[in-house]
This record gives C-alpha cells, structure tokens and sequence, in this order.
C-alpha cells in the first residue's frame, strides 16, 4: 500500500484510518461510515475481486485518488462470510463515539477480528461442519497439537511421536485456519488452507500455563491431565492467545482443556479415510458416503458429533460396549422414533450457548434454548424407561434446574425479530417499567385518533388527518384545496403536490413525549436483553453439561435408527485379533443398487491372517474389502454392522492401499504413491491392524509389480501378522498359499451366459478360474477391432507359454488368463513387436547383438 508512512498528507478520518490499518496488516479492514463498510486502498481492490464488488474512488489522499469498495451495513454478513470462507480475515471496525459530539472524526475501534478458524455466528457457519482453529509445535520428530472448535468451546491437546501421524491427523481434522510457528521447516503443512505463522515468543511454555490457566479459572493445569504434555501445551497457549485476540473479549465458553491420546482411537489415514468414503467419496463430494447413509441425527449438533465418531473409531471396548448396549435399548419398541420426534425440533444449542457466553446471541438464539429447555423433560420421562448405564447419565446429566425455561418463557416474546436493533423482543409483562414506556408509546394511536376528530371538528376540514413519517415526525396533513382554510396556530411544515403538512404546539409536545417513550422503552429493552444474556452466560456449565448429554443421546438413537432400517446386527468385540463376518455388507453399495447386494462372509485370525482375493475385474472384489473395513469401523463407533453377525477383535490401524491417484501437488507419480502407502503400512502395522491392498504393484511393469506384491504379502504374513486382505490380478501369487502357513485364497467368479458375463458377487474358497479382462473391456466399449486383437494376442501369448518365470507353479499359469500377468520375458515382448517385413538384414542383426547383451 502506497503512502500509507506520511499520515500527516492525509485527511484527518483517513489518517485515523492509516492508524488502525498498520494494526492488521494483513486484513481486510470494515471501516464503518454512517450505514456502510468501506474498504480503502488494496483492501478494496482485495473485495472487488473477491465478492465481485464495484471499486469506485474516494477524492484525493496524499495526491492521489484512494480506491474503495463500499457494503452495506445491513447486508455485510453475507460479503464477510464470502471473504473468510476465502480464507482472508475480517477486521470490523466500528464507530464508537457520539458523531454529534466528535471533533474531527468519530472515534472507531476494531471490535472483532473475524478469522477462517474463529466463527461462532450462525451465518458464517455451515450446520454439518465443524469449524477448527489449529496450532501446531514441532520439536524433532515430536509433534504438540492443540484444537479449539471456537463455535462449541471444544478444546483438545494431543501429541504425536511423528510427522505422519501429525499430518494424518491435521488431514483427518481439517481445519480452517492452521497457526505454525514461523520458523517451522515442515513442508506438507503447506498444503493446509488457512496457514497463520506465529512469532516463536507466542509458544513459549510458561506463558502458555498462565494463560490456559487463567482461562480455565484454575491454579494449575494438572486437574486435566495435561501437564506433562508441554509440547501441546505451548501450541495450546498460542492458539488460545489468537482466539483471545480475535475475540477482542473473555472467552467464558472454553471451560476445559481435555488430553487426547493418539493410542485412545483407531488410527485411519488420510488415504484410507478417502478410500472408505467416510465423509467424503472419492470425487471429493458429499453424496453416497458412509456418513451420509447414516445421519438421521435430529439435530445439527447431532450429525456433527457422527462425523467426529466416524472420523474416530474409539479403541476402548468398554465405552463401545455401553454404546451399543444404549442402541440396544433404544431399538426396544422402537424408541428411537420417540425420541427422534422430541430430538427433531431443538436447535443447535451448542452453538447458540456460545453466542451466549460471547454475548453476540441473537433473540431468536434464546428461542432456540428455551424449545430445547422445554423439551428436556419429555427427554427425561422418555429416557426413565431405558435400562442403560450410558442412557442413565444421559438422564441424569438433563435433568436440568427449569429455572431457564421458566425465566426465557416470560422473557421473550413468541415470534421475536431476527435481531435485537429495533426492539420487540422482551414480552409483555416481564419488566414494569418496559411495560409503562410501551403503554405511553402504544397510546399515542388512540390520542392522535382523538386529536384527528377533536381539530376535525373545530375547523370543518373534511381532508384534515393526522400523521407520522421518520423525518418530519407527527403533521396534520390537509388536501391543498382546503388548506387556505387553516387556523392560524398551524404552522406550515412541509408542502406536497396535493397537501400542505402543518405542526402545532400541541402535536409537538405530543411527539417529543412519544418519542422519548419509545427510545426509552427500546433502552430498557436492550438493557434487558443483555443482562439476561449475561445472566445466562453466568450460569453456563449446566447448560454446557445438558447440551452435550442431549448431543450424544441424538448419535445413540440415530445409530438405533440405522440398525433398525438398515438391518444391521450388533457386533461382538474381542481382544484376540481376528474378524469374522457372516454375511456382512457394504452399507453404501447396497442402499445405492436397485438389485439385491450379495452378502459375503470374511474370516481372518491367527490362523488365516492373509487372503489372497482373486478374480475377474467388476468382480467385488474392492466392494468385499471395503465392506470388510466398514464393519469394523462401525463396530468401533459402537454401532451395529451390516452383517449377519460380526466378532471384530481388537483393532489399532485401519490401513486401505487402494485405487490410484496422483499426488501432482506434492510431486509424486502414481506409483510413488502406491509404494510411499505400502512402506507406510509395512512400518507401523501391527498384528491388530487391519490392512487392505487392492492390487498392489500394478503401477510399474509386470514383473517388478509382481515381486514387489508377493514380498509385500509376505512381509505382512509373516513379519507383521496383520489381519490383511490382499486382492490382486497376478494369478502367480494364489500360489503362495501353498507354501505359506496364515494364507487362504479366495475369490469371486463370474460366468458367461449367452455370450454376456454375468458377476456373481459372492467370495467363495480357492483362486480364481479366470480374469475376463477382455469381456470386461468390451462391456466397458472398448472397439470391436481392439477387442478382436486383444483375443488374438492372448490366443498368441498362451500358445507361447514360454519363460514361466516367477513363483507360479505351473498348473495355475495354465489356467491364468490374464494378458498382462502372463507376460513373458521384456525381449520376448521386444520380438513380437518387432516389425519384421520393414527391418532391413542389417537392424535385425543389431536387435540381435543388443538383445543377446540384455539377457
Ligand atoms: N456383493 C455384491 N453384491 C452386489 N453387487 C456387487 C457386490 N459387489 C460388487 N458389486 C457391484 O459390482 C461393482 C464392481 O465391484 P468392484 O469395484 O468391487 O469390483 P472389483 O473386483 O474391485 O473390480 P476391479 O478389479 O476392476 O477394480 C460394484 O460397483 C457393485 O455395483
């Protein structure tokens, strides 16, 4: 920004302007001016672009004209939330001193910085979302997190032993803004949205206690378990520092500071939470995803709360336990749909209790607690008849004081306004004194139809009637044809085309006593308003307590929703690794199909730790593999699963090494990342862990692909002894079973019939018979010429049947007819591409001599 040193070039409101700008550097400042937001200089140009505004000139400042963007007032929410949703912060400032009174130009103030991570009004937000602000630490491989959802008041800390499981966990929160301390040297973070370095001094470990300490209203942290963890602690004082700043307020809703342990959950990366199709399909959309299937939740809190169990599976079996025995309970007599129908008309309180607490809840915010407040004891009575120990402190914790829903009931009117501005909030009844104000505001109707009638009468006027308008204020009006007509003590005010507007003592008098009635009355109003904002922002534990309850009670009956219209079937949770499914399904696949899904069972344990899954493609094969990890993800939600039973044991990691995609951002090709997912899985699977590897070496030449697939399968059966599901197109490796202890073969089939290939869908024992690649890609459209040749080719390749090199045993490469498994050595490749009737004597005798040197 030019010129911006010299303030003493500038006009006095642009100096003060200057001023507040060199405070926020970076962002865009709102600089209120009667009913407007103007923005100056390269903020405007900034807003112009970003929300498609029209960038004007403001005079001359310093010589030179001042760009600017102007908003109103009144529509600014909408422009505000394009711009953070963009990631650029707001900074709004606001005219705080009496323009009447102001020498100069009227005093303005930033009152509230408005950050991608720090939202807490309703229109800035999205319902299903959640909105997190993150810092990080990194000290060697040491990772310190901390987590703050500024709209809910959750604050968590957590650390992490390295940056892997830093980034799977930054990619599994996905937050909106990203505080790092400047000097970090960690390239990937970058690929984070909103990314805000911090000076180093804003992490330091002793500031960080005293301010987290003094925010959670205690002497010290150690009642939260926390205070060994002092790398979390200091991104934990950093960011709470930036929400403080942000807020330019208290922050009275963050009343806890909860530990979060890497080892408490079921570990999903980034790449297996997308090959799931958890939250998000693999187009990166919304739609057939596992959560979409299952949110029934009544409440936005509700649905949010899913994404976060979905997001992270719980290890500990204990909590799972009571969850499921909870859904149990709700599935008797089909309570869930009760309490749907009580959950269904609560808002998202969560929510409104923040705006509360940082005094920014709107009027129709406190209609939201009360109909949540009025609903509790339905909820209590409802939840008296269920016997669950986890639906018994749901109980307790709603048993609520209903002091709040008394007070709100005679507080607040039914239908208030969307904003407290022009009053007609509080009820009748709720205040004498507001009572009193409104009663000599709402008289002044009967007195004017009075006056009408009595001025009427004395001057014999037909026309003469009596009126109001915001500037004029109260007037007789009388038609222009009568208005000679007069009395004298009329005294002219205003002249329209067709009437003359007249004031009188009287009418005067009248309207200053009105009108400071009804200031008066909105004064009292606001005064009102906030101090019962206040009042309820003081008593905002219990209210903080009752909302969480009922948040978690909406998950548990949804999850009995689920299970009653999907049929799904509550799984048994065991120690020893192992996952036996009977006829389990893939939830989203089999809501999608028109026709019936095919149930397949699944058996992996010691004895059997590695299946081999073969067949043809558009088998099932990932659907099998795929179903298999949601079942036990939603076992470890506390959910029932799609399956006819299920015995998951216990569970670490859920690793997915599936489908194939660039990673061009990052620099690396298909096939870097296929292996960069397998060296990951191979380091830190476990025998608990779950693995899933859906045609591993696929990305590089046939023969470098097999071996890298068949070491890696038996890395993963011997060595590590996870629980693995191994589908792959090269027949050779179903040979592995026969000379390795923990592998099974399975395979789904197809068959042809009349000429058409019919998928069977079912997991049956064994390796597969065949590959119908070439069926597949002519239902795919591959052209009939291309098709033709391809039969060819293979009718060539099979009759060669040379080189049988690699592990296959003979028998299996008989009945392998795959085209590409079944390649032969590259200089056999190399001679039947040779174009022989266009090579001279003399290419051919150097193809040789160059090819005998390869072998
Ligand atoms: N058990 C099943 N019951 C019914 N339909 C199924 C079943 N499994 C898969 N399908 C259908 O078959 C389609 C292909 O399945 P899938 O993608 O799992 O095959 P695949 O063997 O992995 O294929 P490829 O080897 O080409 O990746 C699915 O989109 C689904 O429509």
């Amino acid at each position: 920004m030019k010129n911006l040193k010299s303030h003493d070039q500038h006009t006095p409101m642009m100096q003060q302007y200057l001023r507040i700008k060199q405070d926020h550097p970076n962002d865009l400042i709102f600089y209120r001016m009667g009913d407007f937001y103007e923005l100056f200089f390269d903020d405007a140009k900034d807003a112009a672009r970003l929300l498609d505004i029209t960038l004007t000139k403001r005079g001359q400042s310093a010589g030179a004209p001042i760009p600017m963007a102007g908003i109103p007032y009144h529509a600014a929410e909408n422009y505000i939330a394009r711009i953070v949703q963009s990631g650029r912060t707001v900074a709004i400032c606001e005219q705080i001193g009496d323009p009447a009174t102001s020498k100069g130009p009227v005093e303005r103030k930033v009152v509230r910085v408005l950050t991608p991570g720090t939202l807490t009004d309703e229109a800035y937000l999205s319902d299903q979302q959640e909105n997190l602000l993150t810092a990080v630490i990194q000290s060697g491989e040491q990772w310190g997190l901390a987590v703050l959802d500024m709209a809910s008041g959750r604050f968590n800390v957590q650390e992490l032993a390295s940056s892997v499981d830093a980034y799977g966990e930054l990619e599994r929160l996905q937050p909106s803004e990203l505080l790092y301390p400047e000097d970090t040297q960690a390239p990937l973070l970058s690929c984070q949205p909103s990314m805000k370095p911090q000076s180093g001094w804003l992490y330091d470990l002793d500031s960080a206690v005293e301010r987290l300490s003094q925010q959670l209203g205690t002497r010290d942290l150690a009642g939260f378990g926390v205070s060994d963890m002092t790398l979390a602690l200091r991104a934990a004082g950093c960011l709470l520092n930036y929400a403080q700043e942000t807020q330019r307020g208290a922050l009275p809703h963050i009343r806890s500071l909860t530990p979060e342990h890497h080892s408490d959950s079921v570990l999903i990366d980034g790449a297996t939470r997308r090959n799931l199709e958890i939250d998000i399909n693999v187009r990166g959309e919304a739609g057939n995803t596992l959560f979409s299937l299952m949110d029934h939740c009544s409440t936005a809190m509700g649905s949010r709360l899913l994404r976060r169990w979905l997001n992270r599976p719980l290890r500990n079996q204990d909590l799972l336990r009571l969850r499921q025995a909870a859904v149990q309970t709700l599935l008797i007599d089909f309570r869930f749909e009760n309490f749907a129908s009580t959950l269904k008309p609560i808002g998202d309180i969560e929510r409104v209790l923040t705006r509360i607490a940082l005094g920014s809840a709107r009027p129709r915010d406190l209609i939201r607690l009360r109909e949540a407040l009025h609903a509790l004891p339905t909820l209590v009575d409802q939840l008296a008849e269920c016997d669950s120990p986890l639906l018994s402190a749901i109980q307790a914790k709603l048993a609520a004081d209903p002091q709040w829903a008394i007070e709100l009931d005679r507080a607040v009117k039914d239908n208030p306004p969307a904003v407290m501005r022009e009053g007609g909030v509080i009820a009748d009844g709720y205040d004498a004194e507001l009572d009193e104000l409104r009663g000599l505001d709402s008289n002044a109707g009967d007195y004017l139809l009075a006056l009408e009638q009595t001025e009427k009468a004395q001057t014999g006027l037909s026309s003469l009637k009596v009126g109001y308008n915001r500037v004029h204020g109260y007037y007789i009006e009388i038609s222009r044809s009568q208005s000679e007509k007069a009395p004298l003590s009329y005294i002219r005010r205003q002249t329209l085309k067709n009437a003359e507007r007249f004031i009188t003592p009287e009418l005067k008098a009248f309207e200053d006593k009105a009108l400071s009635a009804r200031s008066r009355a909105l004064t009292r109003e606001k005064f009102l308003y906030e101090d019962l904002i206040q009042r309820l922002g003081d008593d905002l534990a219990p209210l903080q307590t009752f909302c969480l309850a009922l948040v978690e009670l909406d998950v548990l009956n949804c999850l009995a929703q689920c299970a009653d219209q999907y049929s799904w079937t509550q799984p048994t949770l065991t120690e020893a690794p192992q996952i036996h499914i009977i006829a389990g399904r893939h939830p989203v696949i089999e809501a999608l199909l028109s026709g019936p899904f095919v149930p397949n069972d699944t058996q992996l344990d010691g004895e059997h730790s590695l299946q081999i899954i073969t067949g043809p493609n558009m088998g099932g094969k990932s659907t099998y593999m795929r179903q298999v990890a949601l079942i036990a993800l939603l076992a470890y939600i506390g959910s029932y699963v799609p399956a006819e039973s299920a015995t998951i044991g216990a569970l670490d990691r859920i690793y997915t090494r599936m489908g194939s995609s660039d990673d061009v951002a990052g620099g690396r090709s298909t096939f870097m990342v296929e292996m960069t997912e397998t060296a990951n899985i191979l380091h830190n699977a476990t025998p608990n862990s779950l693995v899933i590897m859906d045609e591993v070496g696929r990305g590089t030449s046939t023969f470098d692909g097999l071996s890298l697939a068949w070491a890696a399968a038996a890395e993963l059966v011997t060595r590590v002894k996870a629980l693995t599901l191994f589908a792959t197109h090269y027949f050779e490796m179903t040979a592995m079973a026969e000379n390795q202890a923990g592998i099974a073969n399975v395979h789904l089939d197809a068959t042809e019939h009349d000429d058409r290939l019919v998928f069977l869908h079912r997991v049956q024992p064994g390796p597969a018979s065949q590959s119908y690649g070439i069926q597949v890609a002519r239902l795919a459209g591959v052209p009939e010429p291309v098709i033709q040749h391809a039969r060819g080719k293979l009718a060539e390749l099979e009759a060669l049947n040379v080189g049988a090199v690699g592990p296959a045993p003979a028998q299996s490469i008989t009945a392998q007819a795959d085209l590409f498994a079944r390649a032969q050595h590259p200089i056999v490749d190399a001679l039947l591409s040779l174009d022989l009737d266009n090579m001279s004597a003399k290419q051919a005798l150097d193809w040789l001599y160059s090819s005998k040197k390869r072998i």
